[in-house]
């Protein structure tokens, strides 16, 4: 016999309905809604290696010229360019070394044996490279008929003047930035610091890699995913993590554990859905406002975000590891850089 369809009680919602997850904004629109409840972190100062990947908040001017001395920059003969013609002839007077200084104005036809990098002597302004000269104990003859003037040196601040914009703000900055603030005597600078992150990682099926496997649980693995791309990218450290289980309680409390850390940022792993064990949106809509309810992008639609009263963003993603490796890029890496203050295009 067939049971009798039970009426609905008049005036009560429709049990098991989904949100409309299409009609949310795309990922670009959630960055812009997250971003305009989070601050770049402060800055800090630290040595050139631990900057790599970081942001300067400020450009960086010179502090000094670069070269700091006109060089030489072959080995060979400084001299007046003026006096080399055919069968010229210098008097060698002395040698100078990297590392050395040859204050001595240099008289006329007269030449110093250089090595590349060292100072120019005063009155030289050309170096002669040794393979366009032949030498007889302290005479030196040219095999070049003429010689453009400076030729193989390289003139004090060409380089860089005092002053110029060594490195610009707001790009992470990478080896050749670092060479080249050392090149100017900076030992260490001023970036934005890490995010620091809090990550909740909730779902009963939920295993750590390395233990026995219950029947019906999986091996947890976003939040490795999460981890190593933060690492990678030097976008932030985690700060706090914590395993949830399914169960309103348990996350509301491990969302106070979490803010109590003092997070930049809090991200959430799971229970985005509207099954009758998802708890995180009720969770989120506990501590905070909502940005949004969901994102216009699959897989990850059912990515979800907070604010709480003293501004903590709350980011919670879909627990489908495609969700956070597709979310990743589209909403977390984008917030994070900002928040260690690149340029957002
Ligand atoms: N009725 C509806 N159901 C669902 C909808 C919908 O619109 N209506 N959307 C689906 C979509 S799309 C997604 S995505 C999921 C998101 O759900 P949750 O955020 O609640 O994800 P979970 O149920 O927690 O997990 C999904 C899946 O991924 C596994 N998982 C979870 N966390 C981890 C982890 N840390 N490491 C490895 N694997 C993990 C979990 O075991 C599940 O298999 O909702 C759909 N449902
Ligand atoms: O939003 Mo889901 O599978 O599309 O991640």
């Amino acid at each position: 016999m067939n049971t009798p369809l039970l009426e609905p009680p008049v005036g009560a919602p429709p049990q098991d309905t989904c949100a409309i997850f299409d009609t949310n904004p795309s990922p670009a629109e959630a960055v812009e809604r997250l971003c305009a409840h989070i601050q770049p972190t402060p800055c800090e100062t630290v040595p050139l290696r631990a900057a790599l990947g970081r942001c300067l908040a400020e450009p960086l001017p010179a502090p000094m010229a670069f070269p700091p001395f006109t060089r030489a920059m072959m080995d060979g003969y400084a001299l007046r360019a003026a006096e080399v013609e055919p069968e010229a002839q210098w008097h060698v007077l002395d040698e100078v070394i990297a590392g050395q200084i040859a204050d001595k104005p240099l008289p006329t036809h007269t030449a110093v044996r250089i090595a590349t990098g060292a100072p120019l002597p005063i009155c030289a302004d050309t170096v002669l490279r040794q393979e366009c000269a032949q030498r007889f104990g302290q005479t030196l003859r040219g095999l070049l008929p003429r010689i453009e003037l400076g030729k193989d040196t390289e003139a004090i601040g060409s380089v860089t003047a005092v002053g110029d914009l060594l490195i610009s703000a707001h790009s992470p900055l990478l080896p050749a930035d670092l060479a080249k603030a050392a090149r100017h005597g900076i030992s260490q600078l001023s970036v934005h610091r890490p995010a620091r992150i809090a990550l909740l990682v909730i779902g009963n099926e939920l295993t750590p890699a390395g233990s026995p496997l219950p029947r019906g649980h999986l091996y947890e693995h976003n939040a490795l995913l999460i981890e190593s791309t933060l690492d990678q990218h030097r976008l932030g450290q985690i700060i706090h993590t914590a395993a949830v289980k399914d169960d309103l309680a348990a996350i509301d409390q491990a969302l106070s554990t979490a803010r109590a850390q003092r997070p930049d940022l809090l991200i959430l792993i799971g229970g985005t859905s509207v099954g009758t064990h998802d708890f995180t949106r009720r969770a989120l809509s506990r501590h905070g406002q909502p940005l949004f309810e969901g994102v216009h992008t699959r897989p990850g639609r059912t990515a979800c975000a907070s604010v709480t009263n003293n501004g903590l963003v709350l980011l919670a993603l879909p627990g489908s590891p495609k969700a956070v490796h597709a979310l990743l890029e589209s909403i977390l890496l984008p917030t994070l850089r900002f928040m260690q203050g690149h340029l957002i295009p």
